[in-house]
């Protein structure tokens, strides 16, 4: 069964300002969806500027096992010859999607309205996230699913011999269950609809497009409705994966809070549905300069120019959380060092990512020295100011990669270094990120196995 390797201290310290360009790597919900829309393609798609972080290593696996062509030409570049809707074959042996929620529950959508069955496994963690959101919804597709109490990994799926297209409202916002039955609606005849109340992340629905399907988006009284012909035949593309927010986040927040940084993050994803975070940090008081705005590869993307800042405490907008996810753990260290309080609601869907976040940001906050509130659906920061958080702990990551960087940002800016128990599952979206730190200067290192 999948391990997540040996545990890696690590330790972040106070140092200099930062300054240079942080190249962060390709983004990691477009990189999943190149590999299986290329998949599922007829032809051979290019990639370029693909992640490659395990989440997604373990997906371009995945996708092999399903009878795809899967090549790495060079750093970031590989190409995918498809197997077309409907082409799967049955894999010979457990997908093993490591970490990946992502991975796991788009790959069980696609899988689902083809005849075939396959078994699913992850890391620790993943075998820990429920799988019932997107088992619920492939299950009216006619596929069915055989896993663990509560719907959790490991878990078998047995695809729909005779898939009926379905009509879905998302019971809460996200846009892996969105995807998951959009995807599954591909290989079943006639219309699948999706109904979300709050807008997710859109790379689907645009990339589907960009495939050659036929998709339609509009606003509906009911929410907002995503109406997919199925049977479609994908052609393959070439595509060029813009630079991640979800990462770019972590060098973006460290030169907010470390007095005297200056520095750019250029081609970073400005797509509405994830620039959530940087509004946040605006309406906090951050200096970000959103340089040559274009289009690239089908995603606004602009060069950040960030520059320390004082920053203060706010109510953040509930309605943003969809756009900013994945960037409320390390909101919460940039909302600890700030002057004032930070009031974080809506969040709920935190606790079911690869930790449950609240509680990691909670715990390790305050073995910091800062005070939290917090409740189901809450999180609350009272912020301590710049220079005063006092730092000086171990925080644990539950093999969370977001949790680990967030602890290592917060050890730059506070009195005493941070050190986290385990940095291992960084590699899994961020795998440059100890040599793109450095770079620009941070004191982070590892400290021992
Ligand atoms: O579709 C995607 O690529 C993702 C959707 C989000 O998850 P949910 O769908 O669970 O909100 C996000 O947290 C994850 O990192 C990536
Ligand atoms: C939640 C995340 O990923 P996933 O759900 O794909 O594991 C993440 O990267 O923060």
């Amino acid at each position: 069964m999948s391990g997540h390797g040996d545990p890696i201290l690590m330790k972040s310290r106070k140092g200099g300002p930062l300054s240079g360009v942080a190249e962060v790597p390709g983004d990691k919900s477009i990189s999943h969806r190149a590999l299986i829309l290329g998949a599922l393609s007829v032809g051979q798609t290019e990639v370029t500027g693909l992640l490659e972080g395990q989440d997604v290593l373990d997906t371009a696996k995945a996708m092999e096992a399903f009878g795809a062509t899967v090549k790495r030409l060079g750093p970031g570049h590989w190409t995918v010859d498809g197997v077309g809707v409907g082409g799967f074959a049955e894999p010979e042996q457990v997908i093993d999607c490591g970490n990946s929620g992502t991975g796991v529950r788009l790959i069980m959508g696609c899988m689902a309205s083809s005849p075939i069955s396959a078994t699913f496994t992850g890391d620790a963690s993943l075998r820990k996230r429920p799988m019932g959101r997107v088992t619920d919804p492939i299950a009216l597709f006619g596929a069915r699913a055989y896993g663990r109490k509560g719907g959790r990994l490991p878990m078998t799926i047995v695809g729909a011999a005779d898939p009926v297209p379905v009509s879905y409202v998302t019971p809460m916002a996200s846009a892996q269950v969105k995807s998951a039955v959009l995807l599954a609606g591909l290989n079943a005849p006639g219309q699948t609809v999706v109904i979300e109340k709050t807008p997710t992340r859109d790379h689907t629905e645009r990339m589907l497009r960009g495939f050659g399907a036929e998709i339609t988006t509009e606003d509906t009284p009911e929410g907002h409705k995503i109406t997919l012909q199925g049977q479609p035949e994908l052609r393959a593309q070439k595509v060029a994966v813009p630079r991640d927010p979800s990462s770019a986040a972590f060098p973006v927040c460290a030169a907010l809070l470390v007095p005297g940084s200056d520095i750019l993050v250029p081609g970073v994803s400005q797509n509405p549905t994830r620039n959530g975070l940087f509004l946040t940090l605006r309406d906090m008081g951050a200096d970000i300069e959103f340089l040559n705005e274009r289009t690239e590869g089908g995603e606004p993307v602009a060069d950040l120019r960030v520059r320390y800042s004082e920053l203060h405490g706010i109510e953040v907008p509930p309605e943003r959380a969809a756009a900013q996810i994945d960037e409320y753990p390390v909101l919460s260290v940039v909302a600890a060092c700030a002057t004032g309080t930070t009031v974080m609601r809506g969040v709920h869907e935190l606790r079911v990512k690869e930790s449950d976040r609240i509680d990691a940001m909670a715990r390790g906050l305050e073995a910091c020295g800062v005070r939290i509130e917090e409740d189901e659906d809450t999180l609350i920061v009272h912020g301590m100011g710049p220079g005063n958080v006092p730092g000086g702990a171990t925080c644990q990551t539950h093999i969370d990669h977001r949790i680990a960087m967030s602890f290592l940002v917060l050890g730059l800016a506070s009195q005493k270094p941070v050190a986290v128990d385990d940095g291992s599952p960084i590699a899994t979206s961020f795998p440059v990120f100890e040599a793109l730190m450095a770079g620009l200067g941070a004191q982070i290192e590892r400290t021992g196995a």
